[in-house]
């Protein structure tokens, strides 16, 4: 089921009928916050190609009423708003502000805060992302409460417990509707085997679980169909997964993060959401979600998702001796980084 689903996903980006198909039916309204960026813009490009938007709603603290003017000159049945905090909008007429930007938003992705530089963790970005997170999703609860909420802003593994925290002060915590989008290292991992195995990509579905920063990434190469590396590609394939944000960080040398590749993986993860809210029953992907599969509170595995997101975290399977051991090593590191932004939340 999960390997149907995977390929759908990859099947989006490449059927040009479906991609391009002007018939919005059950479109919903969808918000990007942080929709300026270097991930936003082209995510937001994907989302206004996509049927299964109605809405598209950019908002971010500069610049959006031009990503939303160029935007809406596409030709797909989806209507665009641009929205700044305060004056200014696109079109002018539209009220601006995050309450316009969000009221009867569906599903709510957010890509805002800064992206790394060479040297840097994703935990260096904390004490700037997390306050950004926490706001943002103080005003989701307030005029959004029932979206859908996909975290892309780092570091993932504490801005996600914060996203929680705040919703839970706010009364209307619900953790179906609260992801970490970590399917860039799905996509990164089903690369370099489909690489390795001389297989086309499409054909490759990697489950990828933990975290997302480091050794908290850990993706089942014991678990693809008819892939047996040696012990030092697997190494090697396991290691390259785990930091291939880094290896982007590095070769953009201080202009940023990966946007592009994010940008997909954004544009796949909400595709998919989107589909199973509008009656898909074969939507399975992985998400950083609340769960019980290991004791860290927060973890990423495969999740079925419904009408109203996620409706079961699925487990990961059998995995191997190898991997139980990335599995030991990462568990503390994401334990804590969970409970700094549960702290951060609460003080
Ligand atoms: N989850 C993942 O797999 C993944 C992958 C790549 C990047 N990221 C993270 O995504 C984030 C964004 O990366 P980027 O390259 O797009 O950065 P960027 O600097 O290009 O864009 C970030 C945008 O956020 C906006 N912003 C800042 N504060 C805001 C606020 N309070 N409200 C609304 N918008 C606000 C900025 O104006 C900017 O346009 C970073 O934290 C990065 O680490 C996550
Ligand atoms: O590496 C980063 O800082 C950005 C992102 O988390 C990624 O995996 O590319």
């Amino acid at each position: 089921m999960f390997s149907l689903a995977s390929r759908r996903l990859v099947n989006a980006a490449t059927n040009n009928s479906r991609f391009f198909s002007s018939t919005a039916v059950m479109g919903k309204k969808v918000a990007v916050l942080g929709a300026a960026g270097g991930i936003g813009q082209p995510l937001s490009l994907l989302l206004k190609l996509s049927p299964n938007v109605s809405e598209l709603s950019c908002y971010d603290i500069v610049g959006t009423p031009g990503v939303a003017a160029d935007l809406s000159h596409i030709p797909t049945a989806s209507s665009v708003t641009g929205n700044l905090p305060a004056a200014g909008s696109w079109p002018p007429s539209h009220n601006t502000g995050i309450e316009a930007a969000l009221t009867g938003a569906s599903v709510v992705v957010i890509p805002a805060g800064v992206p790394r530089k060479p040297g840097m963790t994703r935990d260096d970005l904390f004490n700037t992302n997390a306050g950004i997170v926490k706001g943002l999703v103080e005003a989701c609860a307030d005029f959004c409460p029932d979206a859908v909420l996909a975290i892309i802003s780092n570091p993932v593994n504490s801005t996600v417990p914060i996203a929680a925290e705040v919703l839970k002060k706010k009364g209307v915590y619900n953790p179906k509707k609260l992801c970490g989008v970590t399917t860039l290292d799905v996509c990164r991992a089903n690369t370099f085997v489909a690489a390795s195995m001389g297989k086309d990509p499409k054909d490759v579905n990697v489950t990828v679980i933990g975290g997302h920063a480091g050794i908290t990434i850990l993706p089942l190469f014991s678990q693809v169909p008819g892939f047996s590396p040696s012990d030092e590609d697997r190494e090697a394939l396991t290691v390259r997964t785990q930091f291939g944000g880094d290896e982007v960080v590095k070769a953009k040398a201080g202009a940023g993060s990966a946007t592009l590749s994010m940008a997909y993986a954004g544009y796949l993860f909400t595709e998919e959401v989107l589909r199973a809210m509008n009656g898909a029953d074969d939507v399975v992907q992985c998400a950083f979600v609340e769960s019980s599969l290991t004791d860290a509170p927060f973890f990423s595995s495969p999740c079925k998702f419904g009408p109203d997101g996620v409706t079961e975290v699925m487990g990961f399977g059998e995995i191997s001796a190898y991997e139980q051991k990335w599995m030991d090593q990462m568990l503390p590191d994401l334990k804590k980084q969970i409970q700094k932004g549960i702290d951060f939340a609460n003080q």
